[in-house]
């Protein structure tokens, strides 16, 4: 292991990457809240102020994954295409088998300039996680109860509401509702059967509502699909975790752009569409198995300093204070005030490593391990 490395699986250095992002993350959470009256008065400027905001957060785990991991991402696309990301909105489809596959899909929002007005459809979960949910919330972030009855109406409305966002955005959809676990593949896969879908075998069913209403919200906003298909080599099982502890791992990202005017307007249709994509996508993962790559050519964009200078920025800003009151509580010697230290650090470390347990898939959601055999038993509902 060489010294670079073995700084970086220091607990101290990861304390400070923490320390950081925390402490920055909540001034930006307040910054953002001070963002509201101007919401009446300019909302537009509002908007663009908070997407500037957001970058300040988001950007640092780009940095993490970027700079101090080194984690190589690798973009398989047509040239053709690659012009416009990142110059026109887009409603990204991504496969959601790994715990760091929004942070890969950050990156590559970083490297075409959208980080800061990306968006998701997003479990309503999320919404509380601190310094991330808080931040969602003023970027207009599109979140879901996973209850068709109830996400219907909500998330049409969340959507209309971005067809005048003054920035460029990539809208990111995981259609398949949750993280692939085997047991969770394995309920899917019995709902595709009961429907009399072809198999997958490195994707969950995909959920249509959710695609087809988005489509449906954002057409004349959106300009076209990106079929986002990602994978890392020789196996790897990256986490958050590793990303903190240095570890360099190797994503490639297949991406094909599909103009929104070639996807069915009908639901049913739409629905047809999007089984009819999974199974394209299942094959490119296929083919990635066996050969180690995507088919087409990469055309990579080069990571950007900027994610990096805002990490410093805040470092500096935030870590010269953290020394003085250190340096001010070590000579001070009460050890009562020493203790209400110890403690205040430990809640916000534990409290990091809760945030970070939400991108862990052994502690994920149980959406998809039971609700079908309830779906398969009920009479089918119309569906919309
Ligand atoms: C150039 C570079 C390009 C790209 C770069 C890549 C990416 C970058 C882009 C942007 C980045 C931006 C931000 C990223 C940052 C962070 C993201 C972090 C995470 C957040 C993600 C999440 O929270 S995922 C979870 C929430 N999202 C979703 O669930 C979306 C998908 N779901 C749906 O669409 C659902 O339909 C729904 C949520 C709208 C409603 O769900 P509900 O369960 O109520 O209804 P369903 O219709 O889905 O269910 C009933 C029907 O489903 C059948 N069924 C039952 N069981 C199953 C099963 N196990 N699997 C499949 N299907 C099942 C059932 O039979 C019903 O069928 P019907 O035929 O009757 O409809
Ligand atoms: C600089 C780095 C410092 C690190 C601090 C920790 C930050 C934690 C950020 C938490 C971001 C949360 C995003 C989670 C995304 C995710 O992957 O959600 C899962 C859902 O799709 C599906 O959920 P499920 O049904 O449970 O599979």
């Amino acid at each position: 292991m060489g010294l670079l490395q073995l700084l970086k699986s220091q607990f101290l250095c990861q304390l400070i990457i923490c320390y950081v992002f925390l402490a920055s993350g909540l001034i930006v959470n307040l910054l953002q809240l001070c963002t509201s009256p101007l919401w009446l008065i300019n909302k537009q400027l509002a908007r663009r102020l908070n997407v500037r905001l957001a970058y300040c957060i988001s950007s640092q785990m780009v940095a993490a994954l970027e700079w101090w991991s080194g984690t190589e991402c690798t973009l398989y696309t047509d040239p053709k295409s690659y012009s416009l990301y990142g110059n026109e909105n887009a409603i990204v489809v991504l496969n959601h088998m790994f715990e760091i596959d929004f942070l890969c899909g950050w990156t590559f929002c970083e490297r075409f300039g959208v980080l800061g007005s990306s968006k998701v459809l997003a479990k309503k979960e999320l919404a509380y996680v601190p310094i991330i949910g808080w931040m969602w919330y003023f970027l207009e972030i599109v979140f879901c109860k996973r209850k068709w009855e109830e996400d219907r109406t909500t998330v049409a409305q969340s959507l209309q509401r971005l067809q005048d966002y003054p920035e460029n955005f990539w809208f990111l959809l995981y259609c398949e509702g949750t993280r692939f676990t085997p047991k969770k593949h394995q309920i899917s896969m019995q709902v595709a059967e009961s429907k009399g879908l072809p198999k997958l075998k490195y994707h969950l069913l995909p959920r249509t509502k959710g695609f087809w209403v988005t489509v449906q919200n954002l057409r004349g906003t959106a300009a076209a699909v990106y079929d986002s298909t990602l994978n890392f080599r020789n196996n790897e099982a990256p986490t958050l975790l590793g990303i903190l502890n240095g570890k360099k791992y190797h994503a490639d990202l297949y991406v094909r752009r599909i103009p929104l005017e070639l996807i069915p307007e009908d639901e049913a249709e739409c629905a047809a569409w999007l089984h009819k994509l999974y199974q394209e996508k299942d094959s490119f993962q296929e083919h990635y198995t066996e050969t180690g790559r995507f088919p087409g050519p990469i055309v990579s964009p080069a990571r950007r300093p900027w994610s990096l200078i805002n990490w410093l920025f805040w470092s500096c800003l935030l870590l010269y204070p953290l020394a003085l009151l250190l340096i001010q509580l070590i000579s001070s010697g009460s050890v009562l005030t020493i203790v209400v230290s110890a403690a205040i650090c430990y809640a916000a470390s534990a409290g990091v490593r809760w945030m970070i347990g939400q991108t862990e898939i052994n502690r994920g959601s149980n959406y998809g391990n039971k609700e079908q055999i309830d779906s398969l038993r009920k009479p089918s509902k119309a569906s919309t």
